[in-house]
């Protein structure tokens, strides 16, 4: 059965919630997408695994999933509130090229790390430059009531809507809120959403508005795609718990002008909810021992360093699915050498589950057909953890159970598999695929077979010093040649 009730820890009051649809049997989920001025690092990539866990395990639940994803390609300040430079901009200036074609190639890498990570294709990537228009729309709707106008722009005056900063509360509380005062501003939480091009300058990206040439500020981008799309109140909102304290307020705050729910005096929380998603959801950060991984810092790890160095991505995947979203995560090399063992462990033996169930088996109905005394109550468990505000930590081992049971009903076995696999986006691809050659093999996959083939020959003749020296010399390009391994692996390469 996979019944238990699904519940998700709501950042807005900061407990875990029942979730309940807006729309019965669906789901409706955006995630703030990336600022592409940069690659992504393996940091960011942890908020968009996180965002498909969620849809998956929704998928999972039997909801119908709608995720949108957006593509910032204008209006990120290189602060988040708003003091700084367009990231898009200055990233653009220093390179000197277009804004257009830094974001098509930053948009493109990201879109490579998704498809390596498994992370399934949103219903729609929204790209923040095709909604200015409508961005203009929501901006002049709320302006008369919630805005006033300086010489920088159009700023949201918070004292409009009840209960501004709700979500960043939570982080302020702990000491970690800053908001800066800027000049002119009626609140110092005040936020532009509309930055005019100042006088005598020419941005690459302006649009002419009510408010003259400028550009839209990225807080109002998230409002007018998410409610665009999905319409409001929608039901879940992702994203990196940064975005819980400057961000995501302002997001809500713009929401509630919008919806012209509360306007003054205090609005109950559940009100407010509905003034945007009804659960925002925040996963924690990828730190390595120096602190939080930025791309602001310059100094970052890429998926594609992962790989070059002979990791498989979806060993990350793996990592960041043994710990918890909502817990700091500290990246290292070993932790991510001992994900790949498990990873490869896991996959060989549910590609042999697999194969050993009927065909038609693996697409079958898990809930009606495993019904083994041995296997439901793994379904059960399975479901139970997922279910459980995401605890993935729990349902990888209820996997790694399931793929161990023995004298069971292989057709009942392969679907349960197969199901349990799929929600947690792990594809049961064949494990000589697991193996990646590092950037700077001196070796190529074809002469290491080669080897190991003459090797075969010389053991099966006894020839003890043949076989010795082939080794060796595999040792000395940088291969371990393995014998006697529990799951049949023949050689490894250092990084693996
Ligand atoms: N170290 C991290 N661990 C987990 N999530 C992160 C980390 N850094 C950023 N994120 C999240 O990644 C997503 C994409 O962020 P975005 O592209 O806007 O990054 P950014 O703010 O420009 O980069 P950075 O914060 O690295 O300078 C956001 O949801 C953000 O909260
Ligand atoms: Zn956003």
């Amino acid at each position: 059965m996979t019944d238990a009730p699904l519940t998700l820890f709501n950042s807005l009051t900061r407990q875990p919630e029942a979730f309940v649809p807006v729309h019965s049997g669906e789901a409706r989920v955006y995630s703030c997408g990336p600022t592409v001025y940069n690659y992504p690092h393996i940091g960011n990539m942890r908020a968009y695994v996180f965002a498909d866990l969620l849809g998956r395990v929704l998928t999972w639940k039997g909801y119908k999933l709608t995720h949108v994803i957006n593509i910032t390609d204008v209006g990120h300040l290189t602060d988040d509130a708003d003091q700084g430079e367009d990231k898009m901009e200055k990233m653009a200036a220093a390179r000197s090229q277009s804004i257009w074609d830094i974001a098509e190639h930053y948009t493109q890498a990201y879109w490579a790390d998704i498809k390596a990570l498994n992370i399934r294709q949103p219903a729609e990537w929204t790209i923040a430059t095709d909604y200015v228009e409508k961005m203009i729309a929501f901006a002049e709707r709320i302006a008369p009531k919630h805005c006033y106008e300086l010489d920088s722009g159009l700023y949201f005056d918070v004292s409009t809507v009840a209960d501004y900063g709700r979500l960043a509360r939570a982080v302020t509380e702990d000491g970690e809120g800053r908001i800066e005062a800027v000049d002119g501003k009626r609140n110092p939480q005040d936020f532009a959403i509309w930055r005019k091009t100042p006088e005598g300058e020419t941005r690459q990206m302006e649009w002419d508005s009510p408010w003259g040439k400028g550009a839209p500020g990225w807080h109002l981008e998230c409002s007018v795609m998410s409610g665009e799309v999905l319409g409001f109140p929608f039901d879940i909102h992702t994203g990196g718990i940064d975005h819980r304290e400057i961000h995501h307020p302002n997001e809500i705050a713009q929401n509630q002008a919008f919806c012209e729910c509360g306007g003054s005096g205090s609005m109950s929380l559940a009100e407010a909810a509905n003034s945007g998603a009804r659960i925002w959801m925040h996963n924690n950060f990828l730190v390595e021992r120096s602190g939080k991984m930025s791309k602001s810092s310059g100094e970052f790890l890429r998926l594609q360093l992962l790989i070059d160095k002979g990791y498989h991505p979806l060993a990350y995947r793996l990592l960041c699915l043994q710990a918890h979203y909502r817990s700091e995560l500290e990246f290292s090399w070993d932790g991510l050498g001992a994900a790949l063992v498990r990873l490869k462990r896991l996959l060989t033996a549910a590609r042999n589950v697999v194969d050993a169930a009927p065909d038609g088996a693996v697409l079958a109905d898990t809930q009606t057909i495993v019904t083994h005394q041995k296997l439901a109550p793994l379904l059960e468990k399975f479901d139970a953890a997922v279910s459980d505000d995401l605890n993935t930590a729990v349902a990888l081992t209820v996997l790694e159970e399931a793929v161990a049971v023995k004298k069971v009903d292989q057709a009942q076995k392969g679907a349960l598999v197969a199901a349990m696999m799929s929600a947690l986006g792990l594809p049961l691809i064949a494990r000589e695929d697991l193996r990646i050659r590092p950037k700077d093999a001196t070796v190529t996959e074809g002469e290491i077979a080669e080897a190991m083939e003459q090797r075969k020959a010389a053991r099966a003749e006894k020839d003890f010093a043949a076989s010795d020296r082939l080794r060796d010399e595999l040792a000395a390009k940088g291969v371990e040649v393995m014998d006697g391994d529990p799951l049949g692996w023949e050689w490894k390469l250092p990084a693996a």
